[in-house]
């Protein structure tokens, strides 16, 4: 086995991305690496989606999910659609099935190159999230937020992609809020055993959403696919918009969710290659390919 890995620098509407080639591999990317390519300038990166050798036959690869502090993720869509993209691009096959520790995720990826993820059936109970309490209605928790003390933001929709996310709905613009300053401690708030994803969502119209999102593991994100499905159907379940939407992020791009009638989410956007290299999975140690050398 060599020591090194391939990996593509890569984003998905500007959610920094690593997609690292694990396959024929029997190590993982450790804590350790993770933080190392994170703390460089170069491969900062908000996920790692590290592709394995498939473990359930009929899927084409087990994705892992790596965060920028190291620990794990149940789900990433921009990252998948980074990882559709760099196969596509590999095997010129235009669909996917992967599994990832949340279970089986299908993909394909359009003519005009824009990728769609079927990211599941959200779920919605306070064990599913999870939640440290029962909730029996979680369209609309409240949340004593002690001292974070913003009075505006209170009663977040709370849902599971696979991963926790709360959703706080807001009236005006989505920027006047200090998410930097109060996401991580809405993040580590003791409603939420394993931590959340958390998010600011205005709704522009019955078919748009804006939203940001302070990412568990990872912080303040342009971009959070996961958190787009969670906002788009809390959305359409506490009646403030119908069942399809396109949701603006923070690069100012736009994922378009589709909740569709068998209760599946597809989300659809774009990815995006910047640079190729290999890297040590243990140590985070990198270098650029050659012909990425200008
Ligand atoms: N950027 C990802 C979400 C990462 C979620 C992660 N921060 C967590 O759940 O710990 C996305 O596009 O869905």
């Amino acid at each position: 086995m060599a020591i090194e890995a391939p990996f593509a620098k890569m984003n998905g509407l500007g959610n920094e991305i690593i997609v690292a080639d694990m396959r024929g591999r029997a190590d993982r990317v450790t804590p350790a690496a993770a933080i190392a390519l994170a703390a460089d300038p170069a491969t900062k990166f908000d996920q790692i989606m590290a592709i394995h050798d498939p473990r359930t036959p009929g899927t084409i690869n087990y994705i892992e999910i790596i965060n920028s502090d190291g620990t794990h993720a149940q789900a990433c869509g921009n990252g998948t659609r980074c990882v559709v993209q760099a196969l596509a691009a590999e095997t010129r096959q235009k669909v996917f099935t992967f599994e990832t520790v949340a279970g089986i995720l299908n993909a394909e990826e359009h003519e005009d190159g824009l990728i769609s993820v079927d990211m599941g059936i959200p779920r919605f109970g306070w064990q599913d999230i999870p939640l440290a309490e029962e909730f029996r209605d979680t369209r609309a928790i409240e949340l004593q937020i002690g001292p974070i003390d913003a009075p505006v933001l209170h009663s977040p929709s709370v849902a599971s992609m696979g991963n926790p996310h709360a959703i706080f709905w807001v009236d005006n613009d989505v920027w006047s809020y200090d998410l930097d300053r109060f996401g991580p401690l809405l993040e580590n708030h003791p409603i939420f055993p394993e931590r959340a994803n958390i998010s600011i969502a205005q709704v522009t119209s019955s078919e748009t959403l804006n939203l940001r999102t302070w990412e568990r593991g990872a912080g303040l994100t342009l971009a959070c696919g996961s958190a787009t499905c969670a906002a788009a159907v809390s959305a359409a379940r506490t009646g403030r918009t119908g069942r399809s939407v396109t949701v603006t992020v923070p690069s100012g791009g736009t994922l378009q969710i589709d909740w569709r009638a068998d209760d599946h989410v597809v989300m659809t956007g774009p990815a995006e290659w910047e640079f190729s290299g290999s890297f040590n999975p243990a140590t985070g140690a990198w270098r650029r390919d050659q012909q990425d050398v200008a």
